[in-house]
């Protein structure tokens, strides 16, 4: 770039080639569109596009004498042998110096255009703009350039029209056998006659395309080459900036200087100022010193210089330095006091330089603004940092966006019932102000993960018509101060002016937590801001405003007591993970998108007694699971199997094929497994065994045994469950002992879960005489003390210690009673390596203990044979407790 830059041809020749461009289109907008001007239209533009004027073959049509232009219809031999000058001596002079001085900075290829340039400034006089130019192309300004550039611009733009009429006139007089006047003539009648068509211009160009693409069709051998048209879109303001841009870059990396040259002290003043031709200096920015010549003078002492050496520098020292040294050599040269040289003082500020300084500041605003669009992108729509205190709700419309009924949401009838009223005060408001009732502003959904929060307060809006905004707790917080209340402020103007509609936090904890809690570290101001506001919020909608908030948690517990205060969110709905008949609903709204052949009542019931414990989100992924098992198969549908095999790996995790055990180790964890499923047969209060497998899962477990709650659905536990579930769990360890020399470490995970039943039974559920009806909490590593003396822990320590000791014994009774047994569930374990309720029955028999009938009826062995629709019932005495889920994974 600096090196194009440094040599003023080069701008020049960058500005002609723009020019060439500019004039072919120009070119072909104004001629008619008839078969002869389409002809010549195309005729011109191939002489553009085959040779460029200006190029280095273009020398015979450059290089000809004035004069050869239409205004004498190209007759060579009546040229003038010299162009004839309308200009002035010194304009003239002047002319040919800086003719001379561009020819020295311009490629040979060039200096035909430069010097047919010269001669037709020569023809038709100098226009203001280049003569002022010329006069003072060394020190010549921006605005100078540019008058220089529009010069240029118009010159070849002219050139080229005259050159491409002339050629083409010559060359249809070869074509008509006319003489190029007569054609010339011709040309012009019709120019006459279709002056009014030039107003049709919008037609021409596509017309043109036409007629070309005719020609090229036509084209004959000896006709000349139709070469390829290229178009060119010149935009003039685009131009004049990169000219303008082009300019100041130059010039801050070469300030003050065009083409200088350097010298030194010594040469100025043996070549300069002893000639005596220095009319002046200039001092710039205290470190460079320009010598202007008088040109007279020069002129005389060198007559090569045309009077015009370019801009000649020296470096000084300091100014001081410089001043004292012409003091002396003017001193010593004699040069009267009134004739000394007078010296200016300028200082230049350089673009580069001071673009320099400003540097940082620019890069840290550029910084600021990047990094404050980045933050607050897509808040609300806005962006930049004046977008960062927007809510970032999401607003569904009602009519678009939310298609979610309540008939979608299964198996959580007393929740539905609750927020149904939020669903008839949005749609009929009148109905409970007619009667003094105060509406409700919100509620809170509490419950496990994935029990369907988010899905119930969706249906509600659904339900409700109204419009619905969804933001989660956690994006109210951000890294800047305030900005939490500000979103809070906007979320809830932005509702009121939507009224009615249903606001809904997510995840509320990350902001409404307890404000007492925070006892270490201090409290978070930031968070505590947000809440607040979200209180003043709640309690500044007026009764009749149409807004309810429901708001989403998994822990109520840790909420802030002034956020569930009446007044606020005055409801709690409690959402708990689906009981038997819940998860059968949820179950059947998820497999209404499934492919199946199965008996869909069966499956349901089925697939909701496997699943115990399981929220709906669960649900949901297993169902899907199935679907991806089956397509894995290219079955055509989902089968029993497939939803079994999509169950497991939801319960017990991925198969893990890669891990591979050594003969010994399966054995033991066939008879490790045998055991618990030997024991959950015969025990009459453990669960009974569903499947047991020996394929290695999930994280770290070699096999797995699933029970399920032999009454369906679980809540309260009596001794003899506990101790039957705690004898069950040591089935493996003891069925080890009975069976090998020695034990393994795989045994650890069922002494983690007896110790912690035993403990409970011991500290929590009063099942110890001696340490009696008291409940102390789990030490979860936060007490520093114990609640209890030495005495009673050693105590607590007896008791476990005497619990799981009996659940021991009861264990090794049954086990080597039934030895027979487990040593057949082994067997047939390493064989198959899966087991299920229906081989077990195969066996062993049936249990011998009744079984509750809703799993007798989905478990009968038969596969849904026999399987009787149940009459349509509800049970209403279920209530929400425990998961049922038990596994027995070996680390
Ligand atoms: N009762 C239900 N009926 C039908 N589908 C359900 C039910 N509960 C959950 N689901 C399924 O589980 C998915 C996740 O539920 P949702 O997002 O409502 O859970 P959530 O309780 O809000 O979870 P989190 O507490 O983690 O936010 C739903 O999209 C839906 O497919």
């Amino acid at each position: 770039m600096a090196t194009f830059l440094r040599r003023p041809g080069n701008l020049a020749r960058f500005s002609r080639r723009a020019t060439e461009a500019i004039s072919r289109t120009p070119v072909s907008a104004r001629v008619p569109s008839s078969r002869l001007s389409s002809f010549i239209t195309s005729h011109r533009i191939r002489t553009f596009a085959t040779s460029g004027p200006g190029g280095p073959d273009d020398k015979s049509q450059n290089t000809q004498p004035s004069g050869s232009g239409p205004e004498n219809n190209g007759r060579k031999d009546e040229e003038p042998k010299k162009p004839e000058s309308v200009l002035s001596e010194e304009d003239q002079k002047n002319l040919d110096a800086f003719v001379k001085h561009v020819e020295g900075r311009l490629p040979e290829s060039q200096h035909a255009s430069l010097q047919e340039m010269r001669k037709q400034l020569m023809r038709d006089g100098l226009p203001d703009d280049v003569k002022t130019f010329i006069d003072r192309h060394r020190d010549a300004s921006l605005m100078d350039y540019l008058r220089m550039i529009r010069f240029l611009l118009k010159y070849t733009n002219e050139q080229a029209n005259k050159e491409a009429s002339k050629e083409a006139n010559e060359h249809m007089a070869r074509m008509m056998n006319k003489t190029p006047e007569e054609v010339q003539k011709e040309l012009e009648d019709m120019k006459k006659k279709s002056g009014s068509e030039t107003e049709k211009g919008k037609e021409e160009p596509n017309q043109e395309k036409k007629d070309e693409k005719g020609q090229q069709q036509k084209k004959k051998p000896g006709q000349p080459p139709v070469g390829k048209v290229f178009e060119f879109r010149f935009d003039p303001a685009a131009f004049a900036v990169t000219a303008l841009v082009t300019y100041y870059i130059y010039r801050s990396f070469f300030p003050g200087e065009s083409s200088g040259r350097e010298i030194t002290w010594q040469e100025f003043r043996s070549n300069f100022l002893e000639k005596g031709i220095v009319e002046k200096l200039t001092v710039l920015n205290h470190s460079r010193v320009r010598v202007d010549p008088n040109r007279d003078a020069l002129a005389a002492s060198y007559p090569d210089s045309n009077g015009n050496p370019g801009p000649v520098y020296f470096s000084i020292g300091s100014v001081d330095s410089f001043e004292m040294k012409l003091e002396q050599a003017q001193y010593e040269l004699g040069i009267p006091t009134h004739e000394r040289i007078p010296v200016a003082y300028v200082d230049e500020v350089s673009w580069g330089s001071a673009l320099m300084t400003f540097a940082p500041t620019l890069l840290l605003f550029a910084g600021i603004y990047w990094f404050s669009r980045r933050a607050g992108g897509g808040a609300g729509g806005q962006s930049g940092i004046f977008g960062i205190g927007k809510s970032r709700a999401k607003k569904f419309n009602q009519e678009t966006d939310i298609k979610i009924k309540f008939a979608d949401v299964a198996g959580m009838d007393e929740a539905k019932v609750e927020i149904m009223e939020f669903v008839s005060f949005l749609q009929q408001p009148e109905r409970f102000q007619r009667l003094g009732a105060k509406i409700p502003r919100g509620a809170i959904l509490s419950g496990p993960p994935g029990t369907g929060k988010t899905l119930l307060a969706k249906a509600t809006a659904g339900e409700s018509g109204v419009p619905f905004f969804s933001v989660s707790g956690s994006e109210f917080v951000e890294m800047f101060v305030g900005v939490g209340p500000s979103r809070v402020r906007d979320l809830f103007a932005n509702a009121r002016k939507n009224t009615p509609c249903i606001i809904f936090i997510d995840e509320i904890d990350a902001i409404g937590k307890s404000r007492a809690k925070q006892n270490f570290g201090g409290g978070n101001d930031e968070r505590e801001s947000t809440l607040n506001q979200i209180l003043t919020e709640m309690d500044g909608f007026n009764t009749s405003e149409q807004v309810v908030v429901l708001a989403g948690t998994n822990r109520p517990d840790v909420l802030d007591k002034a956020l569930m205060r009446p007044g606020r969110f005055d409801r709690h709905i409690n959402i708990d993970r689906p009981t038997m008949d819940g998860r059968k609903q949820i179950f059947r709204v998820h497999l209404k998108k499934i492919v199946t052949d199965e008996n869909m009542e069966y499956l349901e019931g089925r697939l909701a007694a496997l699943t115990p414990g399981f929220a709906g989100a669960d649900i949901a992924n297993c169902v899907n699971e199935a679907a991806l098992v089956a397509a894995r198969e290219n079955a055509d549908k989902v089968v029993m199997k497939h939803f079994e095999q999509a169950i497991e790996r939801v319960v017990g995790g991925l198969e893990k094929k890669s891990l591979v055990l050594s003969p010994q180790e399966k054995r033991t964890v066939a008879y490790h497994e045998a055991g618990h499923a030997i024991c959950g047969w015969y025990f009459q209060w453990a669960d009974p065994l569903l499947k047991v497998s020996i394929i290695p899962r999930g994280q770290g477990a070699l096999g797995y045994a699933q029970y399920l709650p032999a009454n369906g659905d679980t809540y309260l536990m009596n001794t003899n469950q506990l101790m039957d579930r705690m004898a069950m769990t040591l089935g493996g360890r003891v069925s080890e002992e009975l069976h090998f020399d020695t034990v393994t470490s795989g045994a650890s995970d069922d002494f983690n879960k007896v110790t912690r039943m035993a403990t409970a039974m011991v500290t929590k559920f009063g099942m110890s005489k001696k340490i009696g009806f008291v409940h102390y909490e789990e030490d979860q590593g936060q007490q520093f003390q114990k609640p209890f003396s030495e005495d009673t822990a050693r105590n607590i320590d007896t008791e476990v210690r005497r619990i799981i000791d009996e659940a021991y014994k009861q264990c090794h009774d049954l086990l080597t009673e039934k030895k027979h047994e487990v040593g057949i569930v082994a067997e047939e374990l390493l064989s198959k390596e899966v087991l299920g309720r229906d081989d077990m029955i195969r066996l062993l028999g049936p249990r011998p203990y009744p079984e509750s009938s809703e799993f007798a009826k989905y478990f009968d062995g038969k596969g849904g044979a026999t399987f009787a629709p149940p009459e349509p019932t509800q049970n209403p005495e279920e209530t929400l407790g425990k998961d049922g889920r038990d596994q027995t994974p070996i680390p």
